[in-house]
């Protein structure tokens, strides 16, 4: 085990690029071998962490977190607490991500993630990141001019949420371009907005004729093109960054301290399920890590849209991009009555979820295969960790899918439980926790705000928040409910996603979605914006081309 002050390393999900630092793995993003960066030791909690860390402030939680997996060699102790401090100053909540009760004899939460600039939980870890990015290069630039300063091209896909978050993390950042795809007409128009009305010069949108999973495979084949590597620094901003799932893993345990504070004494040791709307895997996996270190979590429960890859998984132990009718114990058809998609993504009213293939279940499935194969020495069950995870990536992508032995997938289950909820249960639950939180009496724990979630004391889900509660009440109901607390998390707010909403609520009496909206979003749709097409048929090195071209561009002004 690492102790608080060992430098740890980092390793790839696919057995090569071993020994890097925590500051080549958050600035390369993904391995030279196509895998993602773990830690090689998965830190352990000092003994008196109940004590100690319980009434921190979830900036200094943060920053204990956060110094198991980086060493002060690396970044000292007063800079770290320093680049923490900045990333959560610009919350509108003091606490960062207050818990608040939705159904007290339940025993559902919400973990608010949505009080950063762009109104989602990518935030809390991408004002993190967008400032170790300046840190690490104000370091390595520090009494450098012109040519000899390292400048990174940051490239990034997203389905509405990370592209935001990360251009305003990252946005009149000195040395840093960001590229950003998002899938043409596919996100909301808020979301849309929000981006392409940044006009920062070092900001680049890319709308992409396509689905969020073309532009995260673009991302992937510019990572593995010599070519642009050999003139470009590229890094990531998308959850394959290691960084994104390290300061995911705070507000597990902030939120697991709310918890312990607000329930009787008799309960001095909840039993906890947290439940998150599932999409690329990221947010769920830093839930995995906390469970790890030791945070007891008795389950994580998986809520997936329609586009429902990992509930399949944990259905079958199959992960194939197209169901297999006979793998699916309803032949296909869901309990809910609701037919799997045959072919692709598809678009559902949760359109940041509408992913295909999770790129950090990667991660899991090294944990998945180091836990059930390996033998003799830790460099051993790594070697070995590494070759099934390139054995099952190979099969995916030749064959579009592959499947575990049952001994995985009971790995899988000892952690984690999986839901999908389709769109009609989606707006069903958005109505249902409307119509039963009839006043702010309802919400009894941690500090409700008056930011648009409210209305008239009726609380207000955005759709992807939404799946997180239906699959907590599913799963409530599982364990009978009041024994288990489940605290769901709230990945968004609901004024980035009308249609859903809308659609939701008109009939309510009263409520109007303007309502809804906070100042920042207030005309967004009337400013400038900037984009660059990529049409249907581009191809890597068209996307390429586009990159060099704009990064001139931005240099030359
Ligand atoms: C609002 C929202 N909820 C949930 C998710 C799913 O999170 P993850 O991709 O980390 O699984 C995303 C994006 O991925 C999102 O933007
Ligand atoms: N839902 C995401 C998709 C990208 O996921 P990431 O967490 O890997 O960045 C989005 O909103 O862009």
């Amino acid at each position: 085990m690492a102790s608080h002050t060992d430098s740890q390393r980092y390793l790839s999900t696919r057995g090569g690029s071993y020994d890097f630092s925590f500051e080549d793995a958050v600035l390369k993003g993904l391995a030279s071998d196509g895998g993602l960066f773990i830690p090689e030791e998965m830190p352990s909690l000092p003994s008196d962490w109940q004590t100690k860390w319980r009434n921190l402030s979830f900036q200094a939680l943060a920053f204990e977190i956060f110094s198991l997996y980086i060493s002060p060699a690396e970044i000292p102790s007063n800079d770290l607490k320093d680049i923490v401090n900045r990333s959560y100053a610009t919350f509108r909540a003091d606490d960062v991500t207050p818990v608040i009760t939705l159904d007290k004899e339940k025993n559902l939460h919400l973990l608010e993630l949505f009080h950063g600039p762009t109104f989602a939980f990518k935030d809390v870890a991408l004002q993190f990141l967008g400032n170790l990015f300046e840190y690490f290069l104000t370091r390595r630039n520090h009494g450098k001019t012109g040519k000899d300063r390292e400048h990174l091209t940051v490239v990034g896909a997203t389905s509405g949420d990370t592209g935001s978050a990360a251009i305003y993390g990252l946005r009149g950042k000195k040395d840093v371009s960001v590229f950003i795809m998002h899938p043409k007409g596919k996100v909301s128009p808020v979301q849309e907005a929000q981006m392409t009305t940044v006009l920062d010069p070092n900001v680049h949108n890319l709308a992409v004729d396509g689905t969020f999973d073309d532009c995260q495979d673009f991302v992937k084949a510019l990572f593995a093109d010599p070519d642009i590597n050999s003139t470009h620094r590229l890094a990531a901003v998308n959850s394959i960054n290691w960084a994104r799932i390290l300061a995911q893993i705070s507000y597990y345990f902030a939120s697991y301290f709310s918890l312990v504070k607000s329930v009787s004494s008799s309960e001095s040791h909840p039993v906890v399920r947290f439940v998150v709307p599932t999409g690329n895997f990221g947010d769920i996996l830093a839930g995995y890590f906390a469970k790890r270190m030791g945070l007891p979590i008795e389950k994580l429960v998986i809520a997936t849209n329609e586009n429902d890859i990992l509930h399949r998984f944990w259905r079958t132990g199959h992960y194939e991009k197209k169901p297999v009718h006979g793998r699916e114990a309803t032949g296909g058809i869901e309990e809910d009555g609701v037919k799997a998609h045959e072919d692709g993504v598809k678009e559902t009213l949760s359109p940041a979820m509408d992913i295909l293939v999770s790129s950090n279940f990667e991660r899991l499935l090294w944990y998945l295969a180091y836990d059930t194969y390996g033998t003799g020495s830790v460099s051993e069950k790594r070697k070995t960790a590494g070759q099934k995870v390139q054995g099952w990536l190979e099969q995916l992508k030749s064959e579009g899918g592959f499947g575990v032995e049952s001994s995985v997938l009971e790995g899988a289950k000892r952690d984690f439980a999986s839901e999908r909820v389709s769109d009609k249960q989606t707006i069903d639950t958005i109505q249902l926790m409307y119509e039963a939180t009839s006043g702010p009496q309802h919400i009894t724990s941690g500090s409700v705000r008056t930011n648009g979630t409210l209305h008239e004391g009726h609380y207000i889900l955005d759709p992807h928040s939404a799946i997180g509660v239906a699959a907590a009440l599913r799963s409530a109901a599982q364990t009978g409910g009041a024994r288990t607390h489940h605290i769901a998390l709230s990945t968004a707010h609901p004024a980035k996603f009308a249609n859903a909403v809308e659609l939701a609520l008109k009939t309510q009496p009263g409520f109007k979605f303007e309502t809804l909206l906070p100042e920042q979003f207030v005309g967004l749709e009337k400013m400038e914006r900037r984009c660059t097409v990529v049409k249907s048929g581009a191809g890597m090195a068209d996307v390429r081309d586009i990159v060099r071209r704009e990064v001139e561009q931005e240099k030359s002004h």
